[in-house]
């Protein structure tokens, strides 16, 4: 948080439009396919285990991709992406549940659900594999309690990311239960984006956790970066997006899922 304890506006926007969204319907009931299942069969073929995000547009984007998601999402597939994150966040980032479900529906690797789940039933949305629950915006007044939330998504079948910013936040995603963290180089904050802070706030994670090194990586030496800082996997958007462009969106995802196996000197 900022020195005062507020967000970016943009932030602010996003939880204010959360708190308005109501949940789903029926309760959700998954067979999630396994994300660390999918991160090893990548390792396993000398792929880099990235997760792809279909992400239209967002606050921090130069302008918004309009291709078919789901054909951005096969590309993404094509180009060795171990799984997938599409966001649900409607007014923000453009995107839909419908997306979700027609891009879960046209691949066989699993989909996170990336979308800012304040309350229990916002989790009735939408199948996925994997839901995100963000550390710094829950067990807060008017929010649910982090290990309860994270509770109740398995209970429905899901794999939770749990997303932190800090070793503290690793720290209490760890003892809420999680098994899976990511720790977002973006602080959500400022919106700004700083490398350093997966080494940082990673360390801080036990033993047999799987650690998802998340924004800014832009590289295949962003990528070395974070894997020798121990990440299991990277969760990458924009620099295979190219909001402001209209590059290939399979050679953008290659670039990163082939950074261990393509010389360090050729590629940066
Ligand atoms: O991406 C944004 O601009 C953003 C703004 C406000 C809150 C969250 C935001 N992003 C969420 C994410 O975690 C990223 O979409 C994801 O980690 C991929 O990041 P990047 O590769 O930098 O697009």
């Amino acid at each position: 948080m900022e020195s005062d304890g507020r967000m970016a506006p943009a932030v602010e926007s996003i939880l204010a439009a959360a708190r308005d969204r109501g949940g789903g319907g029926d309760r959700v009931a998954v067979e999630a396919r396994s994300l660390p299942a999918a991160f090893e069969r990548a390792e396993a073929d000398g792929r880099v285990p990235v997760v792809a995000e279909v992400k239209p547009t967002s606050p921090t984007a130069d302008g918004e991709r309009t291709d078919d998601p789901v054909e951005l999402a096969r590309q993404m597939v094509d180009g060795g992406a171990a799984a997938l994150s599409v966001l649900t966040e409607p007014d923000h980032f453009g995107g839909s549940a419908e997306t979700l479900e027609a891009v879960r529906e046209a691949v066989d690797v699993p989909v996170l659900r990336k979308d800012f789940i304040l309350h229990e039933a916002q989790l009735d949305v939408v199948e996925a594999d994997v839901i995100l629950l963000i550390v710094r915006f829950l067990d807060e007044e008017g929010t649910d309690d982090l290990a309860d939330l994270l509770a109740a998504a398995r209970e429905r079948g899901f794999q939770v990311l749990v997303e932190a910013h800090t070793a503290d936040e690793v720290e209490r995603a760890v003892d809420a239960g999680a098994d899976i963290v990511g720790v977002n180089n973006r602080d959500l904050a400022k919106l700004e984006v700083d490398l350093a802070t997966f080494p940082r706030a990673a360390a801080a994670a036990p033993e047999g956790v799987t650690l998802i090194a998340e924004s800014g990586i832009g590289s295949p030496d962003d990528v070395r970066r974070m894997r020798t800082a121990g990440a299991d996997a990277l969760l990458v958007g924009s620099a295979i997006m190219d909001h402001g462009g209209d590059s290939d969106v399979t050679e953008n995802t290659r670039r990163l899922t082939a950074a261990e196996t393509t010389d360090a000197d050729t590629q940066t």
